[in-house]
């Protein structure tokens, strides 16, 4: 830890994350470069960027995925190591790494969710498969149960995924990029189901490069660009002046520079 102040602090009661001070390296390129940031228990906090702008770097660093070059992460107020273990953290990553050809169903992707009460060798309960069938249920895939995870499609895979989450009944969720090639139906279902879990007091870090979603789904906002350029409420994080000046994205509007266009938030492009 640091004694450098984090950028943003929140009101809203205990910290789910904390990231002080990290920076990640990957070869010869420095992929997070002395971030900070930290994430409220019980709300969305999307990390915004464009392509290879430490987005995954960053949610792996919080897996224990790679290892920090310096700095910290500690997650529900526990270590990294800790928290995994504990089950309490669901996380989605980029590539679902499902097999499109091996015969398995999306109850079956979802019950994956229950490892951590089935035990690897348990039969799954009643209770577990209940808590399968609400799973599916509240992403809209209950009729789609027994359907192979092959023969859905894209946004269809990414909702059993995060039902897998849900089975899960995890505190944290991290998900990389969930709502890339995702239709506008199943992005609804499951913008619907985070704002959900969220009330209920669960926290989620999402990220994305798309500005279409950020503003129905996002309580805050870290602009990452390699290091943190950023972090607070939408209207001040995605106007096309912050983005331009701070994230060096090129953006309609962005040159404009009257006070109407520089307080806009930006809401219908990908940051490229
Ligand atoms: N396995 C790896 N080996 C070496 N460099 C990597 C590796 N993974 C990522 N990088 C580099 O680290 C930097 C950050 O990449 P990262 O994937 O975290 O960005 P991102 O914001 O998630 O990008 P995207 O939106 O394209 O997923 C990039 O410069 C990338 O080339």
């Amino acid at each position: 830890m640091t004694d450098r102040p984090l950028p943003f602090s929140p009101d809203a009661g205990p910290l789910a994350v904390v990231v002080s001070d990290l920076t990640v390296d990957r070869g010869q390129v420095r992929a997070l470069d002395a971030v900070s940031l930290s994430a409220p228990r019980g709300e969305i906090t999307v990390l915004l960027g464009p392509n290879g702008s430490g987005k995954s770097t960053l949610l792996q660093a919080l897996l224990g995925l790679v290892t920090p070059t310096t700095g910290s992460v500690r997650l529900l107020g526990t270590s990294v190591h800790g928290a995994l273990r504990s089950g309490r953290v669901a996380a989605v990553p980029q590539a679902d790494g499902i097999d499109e050809h091996f015969p398995v169903t999306a109850a079956e992707v979802v019950m994956q969710g229950r490892r951590h009460f089935t035990g690897p060798w348990r039969r799954p309960s009643g209770r577990d498969r209940d808590a399968v069938a609400d799973a599916l249920e509240r992403v809209g895939l209950s009729g789609l149960a027994s359907r192979r995870i092959g023969e859905l499609s894209g946004g269809q895979r990414r909702r059993v995924m995060l039902a897998r989450c849900l089975a899960q009944e995890a505190d944290l969720l991290l998900l990389d990029e969930p709502f890339n090639g995702m239709d506008a139906g199943s992005e609804e279902v499951y913008i619907d189901v985070l704002r959900e879990l969220t009330a209920g007091g669960r926290t989620v870090l999402v990220s994305t490069h798309h500005l279409g979603t950020v503003e129905r789904l996002a309580d805050s906002v870290a602009l990452l660009n390699g290091s943190l350029v950023a972090h607070g409420p939408v209207a001040e994080t995605t106007t096309p002046h912050v983005l331009s000046t701070l994230l060096g994205a090129r953006l309609p509007g962005a040159a404009d520079s009257t006070p109407d266009a520089a307080a806009s938030p930006v809401t219908d492009r990908a940051v490229s």
